[in-house]
């Protein structure tokens, strides 16, 4: 296999691994691909694509019509296949069982049970398996995994809409400072997310729905911050289909939802729990009070930061003071700037 082929295949495994972006809870996304060496063709793909579900080996095995066979075939994929029964068996067993003679992957799994054993027992084995490609994008879609397994906390991503003279809107009233075009852009990230999270004042001023909407499917967990038990149990969140985490101190309320006994204030101990509730990923949605706390513990990982050009509010409360980051992408949708930072040196 060429140098190029290879390169071009991870990148499709990466592309596969990212349909289930948000949907696999503290499990990392992965894609993978079987194909026939000699005449190149690709004969099926497969990506993991829930917690607990097959691995994405496993659904590109079964992509396979039964009475064909996959013997001398290569599987690509985007991260060291496991090598341990968990929730499901080890997929290099199936790899073996099925007589695959070639794998390729692109990044080493970080699982410390892992770190290319299973690359040394498929090597032992007589699978021709090349170093892996470790590429910048596979990386990327590696992270949040990266952060669950090393610290012990979901994978947060910050998001803020701020006007051209950097107000995040106003108290008692709901501001809209995104324009239509971003709106959209908003819902599609929150398609990709496990979860939804803001601070108390947030969910008292603005009564969010914090659901996917515009033709988005996937509807994230929205967490919600109530030290005190002061959120009123007609707010929008408490009547979606989906139950919402309340992280709290106060065992009197009596709205519904999953109760996450922690002060919210402790930051580590509060995105631990959540970790430990199965929750690898969150989209926070501010306001500028939480967001200054994460900032401050640097406990953030991207922060995506809309800025509409055209809208000044005179007034209002004040968007954080944003840390500097790695510019990952500027997005230009009609009125509003959209930069994309992700954090070097998270905790
Ligand atoms: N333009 C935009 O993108 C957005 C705008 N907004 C606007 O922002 C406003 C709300 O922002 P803001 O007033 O700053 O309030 P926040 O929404 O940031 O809520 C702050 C409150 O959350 C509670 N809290 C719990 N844990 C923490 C923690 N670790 N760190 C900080 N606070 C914590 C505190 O209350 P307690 O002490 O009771 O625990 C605190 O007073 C609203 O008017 C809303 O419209 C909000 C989100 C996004
Ligand atoms: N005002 C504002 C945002 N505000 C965020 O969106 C929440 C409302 O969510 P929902 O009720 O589901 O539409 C709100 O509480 C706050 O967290 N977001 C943006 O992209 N652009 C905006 O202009
Ligand atoms: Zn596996």
């Amino acid at each position: 296999m060429t140098d190029q082929y290879r390169k071009t295949i991870l990148r499709r495994c990466n592309e596969l691994a990212l349909r289930a972006r948000g949907k696999t809870s503290t499990n990392p996304n992965v894609g993978a691909i079987i194909l026939n060496p000699t005449t190149r063709k690709i004969r099926s793909e497969g990506w993991h694509q829930s917690f607990g579900g097959p691995h994405a080996e496993i659904n590109a095995i079964q992509g396979i019509h039964k009475k064909e066979s996959i013997k001398g075939n290569t599987i690509a994929v985007s991260l060291e296949p496991c090598n341990h029964s968990g929730k499901t068996p080890a997929c290099t067993r199936a790899i073996l069982e099925n007589k695959i003679t070639q794998v390729v992957i692109d990044q080493v799994d970080p699982d410390p049970r892992m770190q290319s054993q299973s690359l040394e027992l498929l090597r032992k084995q007589g699978v021709d398996v090349s170093p892996p490609l470790s590429s910048p994008e596979g990386d990327i879609v590696l992270q949040p995994f990266r952060i669950n397994l090393l610290k012990k906390r979901p994978y947060i991503r910050l998001k803020m809409a701020i006007s051209a003279d950097r107000f995040i809107g106003r108290k008692n009233e709901q501001v809209k400072i995104s324009n239509a075009l971003s709106n959209r852009w908003v819902h599609r990230i929150r398609n990709e997310t496990q979860a939804i999270m803001a601070g108390t004042n947030t969910l008292l001023n603005d009564n969010p729905q914090f659901t996917s909407r515009y033709g988005n499917e996937h509807q994230p967990i929205p967490i919600l911050l109530d030290r005190n038990g002061v959120l009123p149990s007609h707010l929008r969140v408490f009547h979606n289909r989906t139950r919402p985490i309340v992280v709290t101190l106060n065992k009197e309320s009596d709205y519904p939802g999953t109760r996450v006994y922690k002060d919210p204030h402790d930051l580590s101990a509060t995105f631990q729990s959540l970790y430990q509730h199965n929750i690898g990923s969150i989209l926070i949605e501010g306001g500028s009070t939480f967001f200054t706390s994460l900032f401050k513990e640097n406990l953030w990982d991207e922060l995506m930061i809309i800025q509409n050009s055209t809208l000044n509010l005179g007034s209002g409360i004040l968007a954080p003071e944003f840390p500097a980051g790695e510019s990952v992408q500027d997005i230009k949708l009609g009125s509003d700037n959209i930069r994309c930072i992700k954090n070097s040196k998270c905790r």
